[in-house]
């Protein structure tokens, strides 16, 4: 199996603060990953990391076969898409929906005089209908819901075929219905036979697709676990993770995690004001 990308002993250190350290991590190109963590944990640090956007202050990065240092990024970047909050800032308020999505065929925000050929037209039309919003198509981004901005950065990130897709909290925002409209359509992308290596970064395990495969779980820089989803996924892991103690819960391919023994003492009828 072909490595998207393989870090080994990465570390990213600023002063007075260690963003990443010591993390080595091999991803697969047919595997989904999520990264999970608390506030601070250093999960965007390490996206940019693998998105090309960020040198590492030691260790070494290979993505997608070139090692970072000795390749033109801007070339890497074109084979890697990638949605954040930061990508959503830098689209102008006033650029139409279709403009957004075709602009990333040049990775430019904001269309301006480029040239687009029949083949990026096309491409734009079949992945606005793919991710359900070609009815959003003529609509200004500035004007859009946060669900449908999440659709239309994520259609933007696979406009150019990428080999490698990195969602950073793709579910943020998002009301109940919109979350599991977004994880419908992530599990229907991780499971086609097209499908780019995934990395998605999340807070919460509710928000993990059916069908992604692995999971690495970070804390202030370090990687608390990692592998597998079925064995690497415990409540023992995400105690550590989230410092605290938690409960998880697993029922066809979803997961649910609280607070261990939240909810008992509510139970009890002296505090309920019940007398049974
Ligand atoms: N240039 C910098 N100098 C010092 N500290 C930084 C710098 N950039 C980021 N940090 C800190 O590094 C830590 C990791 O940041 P990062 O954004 O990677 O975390 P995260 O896990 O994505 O957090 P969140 O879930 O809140 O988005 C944070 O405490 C952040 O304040």
């Amino acid at each position: 199996m072909p490595a998207a990308f393989e870090l080994s002993k990465v570390s990213v250190v600023r002063p007075g603060k260690t963003l990443l350290d010591d993390i080595s991590w091999t991803v697969g190109d047919d595997e989904r990953w999520v990264v999970l963590g608390p506030n601070g944990a250093g999960k965007t640090t390490l996206l940019q990391i693998v998105g090309a956007a960020l040198h590492p202050t030691s260790g070494t990065v290979d993505i997608l076969g070139d090692r970072l240092g000795q390749v033109a990024v801007a070339e890497l970047r074109t084979r890697i898409g990638h949605t954040s909050t930061k990508v959503a800032e830098r689209i102008p308020p006033a650029e139409s929906v279709r403009d957004v999505v075709l602009s990333a065929a040049y990775g430019v925000t904001g269309r301006w005089r480029e040239e687009y050929d029949d083949e990026d037209e096309v491409r734009t039309d079949q992945t606005l209908g793919e991710w359900g919003i070609a009815a959003l198509a003529g609509r200004t981004f500035g004007t859009l819901s946060e669900g449908e901005r999440k659709r239309v950065l994520i259609a933007r990130a696979l406009m150019t075929d990428p080999e490698l897709l990195l969602l950073d909290e793709p579910g943020a925002g998002l009301d109940l219905g919109a979350r599991e409209d977004l994880l419908a359509s992530l599990e229907a992308l991780a499971s086609s036979a097209g499908s780019p290596a995934l990395v998605m970064v999340s807070h919460h395990v509710e928000e993990i697709p059916v069908g992604f495969t692995h999971v690495l779980m970070l804390r202030d820089g370090r990687a608390v676990a990692q592998g597998p989803i079925a064995q690497t996924l415990t409540a023992e892991h995400l105690s550590t993770t989230f410092a605290q103690p938690i409960q998880l819960d697993h029922d066809h391919g979803r997961y649910a995690a609280r607070r261990a023994g939240y909810g008992r003492r509510a139970m009890r009828p002296a505090d309920t004001g019940g007398n049974a």
